[in-house]
């Protein structure tokens, strides 16, 4: 895993154009982080996945959006393997983390989803101390000295603009914490062991508007840091926090571009049908 880390570095412009038979700009100046090379992914027999191509920028924000059932989070949970857990699923194609296969057999799963860390629609603290709950990757690598693990929880909960909040009651269950404060608890949680992912699946859709407001806030913060993947139902959401957005219908990707291009001029009609609100 090191050495594949090792040969990262290597600046790729993002061709656009070849994610989309439409003409739009080829976007220089940005690194490559993930990449999916024609892919297909099945249920069983029910293909949800149709011969996707997409590059996604590092340290930067993009997000997928499209309709219920058009396989946004079956696309984010390919990075990171979490499809791995559904026996009926087959995939064809190629999914890039740099230059590493993520679906290639000498990938060591739990090395990949700690660099490729998640985030759900519904908060999932674990039943331990504010404390305990960010610690806790770095406890499952070993490390338990307490002035390290002290350093990296208040460096997380300052990451997750938590640590105003909580500083004073670290060792009080997390499961007291309100909605708002347990997601962004679990972005510290994800944060703590450093990945290079972030995959943010709805993470606000759970909340109120004033927490909603926290954890966008946070993730323009946080990709200065992480790449940052975010699924999300909400159109005024996805204009608001992301650099770059993939619109997808019925398992095909219709449309990938710059976030504000995409919102007002979209170079395909069903993207412009769907943002207008036409359906969906
Ligand atoms: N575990 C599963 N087994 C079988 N089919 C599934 C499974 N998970 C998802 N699907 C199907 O795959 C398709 C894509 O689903 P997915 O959840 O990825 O869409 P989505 O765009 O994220 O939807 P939503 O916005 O409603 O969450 C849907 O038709 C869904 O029914």
């Amino acid at each position: 895993m090191e050495a594949v880390k090792e040969q990262k570095n290597v600046s790729r412009g993002i061709d656009i154009e070849s994610m989309q038979r439409g003409p739009r700009v080829t976007l220089d100046n940005e690194t490559l982080c993930l990449e999916v090379k024609d892919f297909n992914l099945f249920y069983g027999d029910k293909q949800a996945l149709h011969n996707i191509n997409m590059q996604i920028p590092k340290n930067r924000v993009t997000a997928f959006i499209g309709p219920s059932g058009c396989g946004k989070s079956t696309l984010l949970r390919c990075f990171n393997r979490m499809n791995d857990l559904i026996e009926s699923v087959r995939m064809e194609g190629k999914l890039l983390l740099d230059d590493m296969e993520i679906n290639s057999p000498s990938v060591n799963v739990a090395d990949l989803r700690r660099q490729v860390g998640m985030v759900f629609q519904k908060p999932n603290p674990f039943p331990k101390s504010i404390y305990e709950n960010v610690a806790y990757g770095l406890r499952l690598q070993g490390v338990n000295d307490r002035s390290t693990l002290d350093k990296v929880v208040e460096k997380s909960l300052k990451g997750a603009a938590l640590w105003d909040e909580v500083k004073d009651r670290l060792h009080e269950s997390a499961m007291g914490m309100s909605g708002g404060q347990q997601q962004r608890l679990v972005i510290a949680r994800a944060i703590a062991i450093e990945p290079e992912v972030l995959l943010l699946d709805e993470p606000a859709s759970a909340l109120d508007p004033l927490s909603t407001l926290k954890i966008e806030e946070l993730i323009y913060e946080l990709k200065e840091k992480y790449t940052i993947v975010i699924v999300t139902h909400n159109m005024q959401q996805a204009a608001r926090v992301s650099d770059y957005t993939a619109f997808m219908y019925m398992g095909e990707l219709i449309e990938f571009g710059a976030t504000d291009e995409l919102f007002t001029n979209p170079s395909k009609k069903q993207t412009e049908d769907y943002i207008t609100g036409r359906y969906g």
